[in-house]
């Protein structure tokens, strides 16, 4: 089954307004974050017009990751970006912008993370705060409430994007799941193994993914965790390994179930029951059905490997265009292993929902798509 890719061409889009409204935004913020001199405002102003108005330009940077990247984009070189998939442009524009503000060069921005201010005042921001409080009731709840609590705050925890609340009014609004339930992902996990769990945003996202991370391994559903995170800055907000250590820092410092959830973790950690990695090809401009061996070998090994996140779900099933009842099994066909999404849904893609479901949201407009008030939990 095929269907029409997701593109930025269509003026008023959803992937036109996160280049033309959203992409703006977020350069401001950054060079109010940071002082950059001309040549990085420059560069930055430079890959908005390219990135909006003009062609695809090969990176013209000496990083580590140059030739990998090159050869995941040698057949757009020269398109217009318009003419681009949506998965491609934003994969692509993230990695130039990290190439603009010096990251891989010689020079004071050398491997600084342009996003850790967002992300760090997020991890540290009241509302973080307060849903790291809130777990001081999970020890009163029993087996399967806490089991729910986990999935839940894994799923939700997924509001938390910095990029989407770049020109969302983020509300906050949680009007529910369109499919799945915690029970649902429960039922995915038999006889312990190696669970992989594919992280998306740093700060309190990374945080619930952790409390899920504990619960797998202290009821004993995963002998052993591997949390993949990106290799590099990316879409704002996403997890990289030294996010990994600064969430683990904040909670190891706090009172109650919290702390002590980060101890455990931390514990975890040094006895090689949670490996972190970065593959490079989690910040692919691609989709995971054309993931290189390696990666795919290790999924293949894994009891259960769970995706975080919006951006993860597009590479899971494919950004485009699906009939939006287009079975969750079909579109993940392509998947070594068992696997769950979870999910707050901020893009157009969707699949494995009710045609009642989908006639009811319709009903609303086509917003709930990429409201971020709605979530998934999805299995296979
Ligand atoms: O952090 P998440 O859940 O992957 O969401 C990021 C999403 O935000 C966007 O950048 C814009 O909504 C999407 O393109 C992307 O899928």
């Amino acid at each position: 089954m095929d269907a029409p890719l997701i593109t930025v061409e269509e003026p008023g889009s959803f992937g036109w307004r996160v280049f033309h409204e959203r992409h703006p935004v977020m350069i401001e913020r950054l060079c109010a974050a940071h002082p950059f001199g001309p040549d990085v405002r420059d560069g930055l102003a430079a890959l908005l017009e390219e990135s909006t108005r003009g062609v695809v330009t090969p990176l013209d940077d000496d990083a580590p990751d140059h030739d990998v990247w090159h050869a995941w984009i040698a057949d757009e070189i020269g398109k217009p970006w318009s003419q681009t998939s949506f998965l491609f442009a934003e994969s692509y524009f993230f990695r130039k912008l990290l190439a603009a503000t010096g990251f891989f060069s010689s020079g004071p921005w050398r491997g600084v993370d342009p996003f850790a201010p967002m992300k760090r005042a997020e991890l540290h921001n009241a509302a973080t705060a307060d849903t790291l409080k809130a777990l001081d009731a999970l020890p009163r709840l029993d087996d399967a409430e806490r089991d729910a609590a986990a999935v839940r705050a894994a799923v939700w925890g997924n509001q938390a994007d910095l990029a989407f609340q770049l020109s969302t009014d983020a509300s906050g609004t949680t009007s529910g799941l369109v499919t799945g339930s915690p029970e649902e992902f429960w039922a995915l996990f038999g006889e312990p193994g190696e669970v992989h769990l594919v992280a998306d945003n740093a700060a309190g996202e990374l945080a619930a993914d952790l409390v899920l991370v504990d619960r797998l391994l202290t009821t004993g559903r995963a002998e052993r965790i591997v949390l993949h995170v990106k290799p590099t800055p990316y879409y704002v907000s996403d997890a990289t390994p030294t996010d990994v250590l600064e969430v683990l820092h904040h909670l190891t410092g706090l009172p109650g179930e919290a702390g002590e959830i980060g101890r455990r973790v931390q514990d975890s950690l040094r006895e090689g029951r949670i490996a972190v990695r970065s593959h490079p090809f989690f910040c692919a401009p691609k989709e995971y059905a054309e993931m290189p061996g390696d990666l795919r070998a290790e999924f293949a090994a894994a009891s259960v490997t769970i995706f975080k996140g919006d951006l993860n779900y597009r590479r899971l099933v494919g950004d485009r265009h699906w009939p939006a009842t287009r079975p969750f099994a079909d579109a993940v066909a392509h998947f070594p292993g068992p696997v769950a999404a979870l999910r707050v849904l901020k893009s157009e893609v969707v699949v494995g929902l009710d045609a009642d479901t989908v006639s009811a949201l319709d009903a609303e407009g086509e917003a709930w798509r990429t409201r971020g008030s709605h979530a998934l939990v999805q299995t296979r």
